[in-house]
């Protein structure tokens, strides 16, 4: 067991956290599913069997999996991480303080396992356990409303936290179906022993920031997309930790469409090899940065400029290989919105990629990227691909 270091997108993945679906998403129906932010209904046996896949295949390169529902298990252990947890899951507003009373004692009373499995999956006002019946809260609303909203965006362990060198910043996640993910996570990085000497970056209740709008494109260089989750005071204060640390000397703080398709920077731009990226071309030539750097105790910040060569001038590169989403623009459209460029690296020049985005892995192939493909047809009713699912806690150096 290695100590936690992320210092690029693109280093050799030796642990990543990841969580298998479960209970979270048989919660799904038509008529939430807009709110908790999926497209689709997912069959739940086949995405836990897509996901199983996944995490064989980056088993079979080396990769240590860590699976979030364990993690958030052993760290319930700590007395002090179970208090927290029922104090995140029981909302007074929505319950009234009766079943809230009810509530948080019978949580309390759970097992490691079982509470873990609650805090994910949530707890209809028909589970509560029996009690007071004539609860006007109980009474009044449907069987099946949520006491506890499930968590079913907790397979995307990508967005609520963003390990940068040595340190872990906790997320603080925009939309209200999602900001609970944030309060597990910071148990687990809080209270589990594996992570006991992991310093902070950032803080949890700063103004939103998402690990999907979170690129390492070289050590001391981060991209920060702003756009529908993570907004401009958001990146600020995030370049602001990182300079305050010395984890960065330039951020780039790239403008994004605020729209579902391109909800995160890494569903339009991932890297897939320490200077090359796969990218949306209908983004390309119009993406463009701001650029962050620490001076006299405060951000010095220049342009807006051209993206691409904003990184490249930042990375101390010539430019940086640009691999095109697809072929035709409508290909392309497609490609995008089912992850094609969301893949995840697992060293440089090898990524993993939804295999349904046909064109997309041809055109990283013929750039010389191995493609490891996995299929993603109900993971992806989530919108989120490979990047989006795994969190890096370790990489080796470039
Ligand atoms: N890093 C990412 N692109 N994550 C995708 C998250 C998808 C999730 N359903 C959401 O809307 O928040």
């Amino acid at each position: 067991m290695s100590e936690p270091q992320v210092r690029s997108e693109v280093g050799p993945l030796r642990t990543v956290v990841l969580h298998r679906p479960g209970t979270e998403l048989k919660r799904l129906t038509p008529r939430n599913s807009d709110q908790l932010l999926f497209d689709a209904i997912p069959w739940v046996d086949r995405a836990q069997r897509e996901h199983d896949a996944f995490a064989e295949v980056l088993r079979g390169r080396g990769v240590e999996v860590l699976l979030l529902r364990d993690l958030l298990a052993e760290a319930l252990a700590d007395e002090r991480a179970r208090a927290a947890a029922v104090l995140a899951a029981v909302d007074e507003l929505r319950v009234g303080t009766d079943i809230a009373d009810a509530l948080s004692s019978h949580l309390a009373g759970r097992d490691d396992a079982a509470l873990a499995e609650v805090l994910i999956g949530g707890m209809t006002f028909e589970e509560l356990p029996a009690g007071d019946g004539r609860s006007l809260v109980r009474r009044m609303h449907h069987p099946h409303d949520f006491a506890i909203e499930p968590l079913p965006n907790l397979l995307f362990t990508r967005d609520s936290s963003i390990w940068v060198g040595e340190r872990v910043a906790v997320g603080s996640l925009a939309l209200p179906a999602r900001r609970r993910e944030a309060a597990l996570t910071d148990l687990i990085y809080a209270y589990h022993p594996r992570f006991a000497h992991a310093g902070r970056a950032y803080g949890a209740h700063s103004a939103p920031v998402e690990g999907g709008d979170v690129l390492l494109l070289d050590p001391g260089v981060v991209a920060v997309g702003v756009g529908e989750r993570t907004t401009p005071a958001g990146a600020e204060s995030f370049a602001r930790s990182l300079f305050a640390d010395d984890l960065a000397h330039t951020v780039l703080a790239v403008p994004i469409a605020q729209a579902r398709a391109s909800m995160h920077l890494d569903t339009v731009c991932t890297m897939v090899d320490r200077d090359a990226v796969v990218m949306y071309p209908a983004v390309q030539h119009s993406l463009q940065a701001y650029v962050l750097r620490p001076h006299d105790g405060g951000i010095d910040v220049a342009g807006p400029e051209p993206f691409l060569t904003a990184a490249a001038e930042a990375m101390g590169i010539d430019a940086l290989r640009v691999i095109d989403t697809g072929l035709d623009p409508v290909t392309a459209e497609r490609e995008q919105w089912e992850d094609g460029n969301n893949t995840l690296a697992v060293a440089p020049g090898v990524v993993v990629a939804y295999e349904r985005n046909v064109e997309t892995n041809a055109r990283l192939e013929e750039a010389g990227i191995e493609v490891l493909r996995i299929d993603g047809s109900e993971l992806g009713t989530g919108r989120g691909g490979p990047r989006c699912m795994s969190c890096p806690t370790h990489r080796d150096a470039l």
